[in-house]
């Protein structure tokens, strides 16, 4: 399974900020949205593209468009915060949506909403999460996807834990990893450590 870690200055900047507990909501959500761009522009680094001819004021050139642009896929509630920010970078892309609220004894998902196309054959899929912590949450969005059809799935995350990394690998998931930062461990809650807190209640209040 391949992993790229985004080690930016300028994302690590962003992440310093959202790891802050002094952080308020908004500026939680300005953070997140700004490395998310970060981590879209470096997923979509190696995607094919298609060339086309174009007039520009003085000459001919040849033009640049992404050849499959992505469907996006955000994992509510946390994946909202990063939504926006990937379409921005990508406004031709679809986006589908999955719910899932991890069980606070179990820590497994436990799935609340899907919209997503019946067939992702031979679609690139871009599954937006800020927080991949055990990894049972992008599992279970994962095997929808290829339930679906999908092989070809890019997980964009602001943090992961190593335990994650090993399970996901172990899965054997048509995936890749795109994170600004694979953190030191889960405590016993299963948080990411030394993590964020909760991606979903830090922007947008607890439930
Ligand atoms: O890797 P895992 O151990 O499955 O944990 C990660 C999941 O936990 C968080 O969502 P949460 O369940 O807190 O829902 P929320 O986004 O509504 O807060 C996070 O956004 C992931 O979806
Ligand atoms: O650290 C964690 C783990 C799961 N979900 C979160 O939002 N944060
Ligand atoms: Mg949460």
């Amino acid at each position: 399974m391949d992993t790229l870690v985004v080690d930016h200055p300028l994302a690590a900047a962003r992440l310093t900020t959202m790891r802050d507990a002094r952080t308020d909501s908004a500026t939680f959500r300005a953070a997140l949205a700004e490395l998310t761009v970060m981590l879209v522009y470096e997923a979509t680094r190696t995607l094919p593209v298609d060339k086309y001819q174009i007039h520009t004021p003085v000459a001919r050139t040849t033009g640049y468009r992404l050849a499959n642009p992505p469907l996006l896929v955000p994992v509510l509630r946390a994946g909202l915060g990063m939504a926006n920010a990937a379409l921005g970078l990508l406004p031709e892309a679809a986006m589908g949506f999955v719910g899932l609220a991890r069980d606070e004894k179990t820590f497994e998902p436990r799935a609340y909403m899907e919209s997503l196309p019946a067939d992702l054959t031979g679609r690139p899929v871009f599954l937006l999460d800020p927080m991949v912590a055990t990894g049972g949450s992008i599992e279970h969005a994962v095997r929808l996807l290829t339930t679906r059809g999908a092989s070809e799935i890019t997980v964009i995350c602001a943090l992961s834990a190593p335990e994650a990394l090993a399970a996901l690998a172990e899965a054997k998931l048509p995936i890749r990893i795109v994170t600004a930062s694979v953190d030191e461990r889960l405590n016993d809650s299963k948080y990411i450590v030394p993590g964020l807190g909760d991606a979903g209640d830090r922007q947008f209040g607890a439930v």
